[in-house]
């Protein structure tokens, strides 16, 4: 049974400036399937609906028709067993490293000395060991970044939600994040959903990249990225200079590049209405 399952999927809004019950489709019919311990990306012109769609899974929001099975049963709501990393750090300022982590663990009862145990570990899975005391405003930004991912890994959900996560990060911070991640990933068997807005991002992490298309939102291809060498060891510059690389690149971003100026012209035509 697959570990995560949309079921014809559609997500509608009230539709804004318009007569009161019309509705705005955000996501259509989407079906996918993401087995355990996968890692997926998902990639798509801004507006698809990625983060919408990250959001149903989060159980942030419902779908308006349609299901979304996690381990065989519907998504009713937020749970521990999936956690949650944004693109802004969403950390609280006046909790420490170490304190920001140990307050996801809070809410599972965890008792207090094995929290801080727990949480130091975890600081020190993404690197971060010497830093537990410094709080988010003496951290940089990938390091910020690193604080909440540690802190989502600490209570041990199954399933890591990641909504570009990287995205406000500079070119070397994000390179070694996304080695940590990938290195995280390999160790911890967590199923990942990832979403960005990088091809190089998306064909370096994904085992699997979904490509959607532009508004109304609907999986266009899923693009398995098999690297013959892939396993640990092989990363980095290696693999991010090997022709295969290359090759995934661009089969990627043809499938997107129709799609981003269909999204460009919709949104000029409603520049203009
Ligand atoms: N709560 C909401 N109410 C109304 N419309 C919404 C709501 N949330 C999202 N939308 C609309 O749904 C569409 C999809 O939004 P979403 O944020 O999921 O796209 P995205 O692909 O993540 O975009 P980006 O790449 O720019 O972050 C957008 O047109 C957005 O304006």
């Amino acid at each position: 049974m697959a570990k995560i399952v949309f079921e014809d999927v559609t997500k509608t809004f009230p539709a804004k400036g318009k007569k009161n019950k019309e509705r705005f489709t955000a996501l259509d019919g989407i079906d996918l399937e993401i087995e355990a311990g996968e890692f997926v990306v998902v990639v798509g012109p801004s507006g698809c609906g990625k983060s919408t769609l990250l959001d149903l899974l989060g159980g942030l929001t419902r779908p308006s028709s349609g299901r979304i099975l996690l381990d065989g049963k519907p998504i009713t709501g937020p749970g521990l067993d999936r956690g949650i990393v944004f693109q802004q750090y969403a950390l609280l300022p006046w909790r420490t490293a170490l304190g920001n982590v140990e307050f996801g663990l809070e809410a599972t009862g965890v008792p207090r000395r094995e929290r801080e145990a727990r949480a130091r570990e975890f600081l020190d899975l993404v690197g971060l060991t010497g830093f537990e005391d410094r709080h988010p405003h003496e951290l940089s930004g990938g390091m910020r970044q690193r604080v909440a991912i540690a802190r989502s890994l600490a209570y041990d959900p199954d399933v890591l939600l990641m909504d570009e996560p990287f995205a406000a990060l500079d070119a070397q911070t994000r390179e070694s994040l996304q080695d940590e991640l990938r290195r995280i990933w390999q160790r911890t068997g967590k199923t990942v959903v990832f979403i960005t807005h990088g091809i190089e991002e998306a064909v370096y992490l994904g085992q699997k990249v979904a490509v959607m298309t532009s508004r109304p939102g609907r999986v266009k291809e899923i693009v398995p990225v098999t690297f013959g060498t892939r396993g640990a060891g092989f990363q980095g510059e290696d693999l991010r200079s090997s022709p295969e690389f290359a090759r995934y690149r661009h089969e990627i971003w043809t499938l997107l590049h129709d799609e981003v100026a269909r999204a460009q012209q919709l949104e000029k035509e409603e520049a203009t209405v």
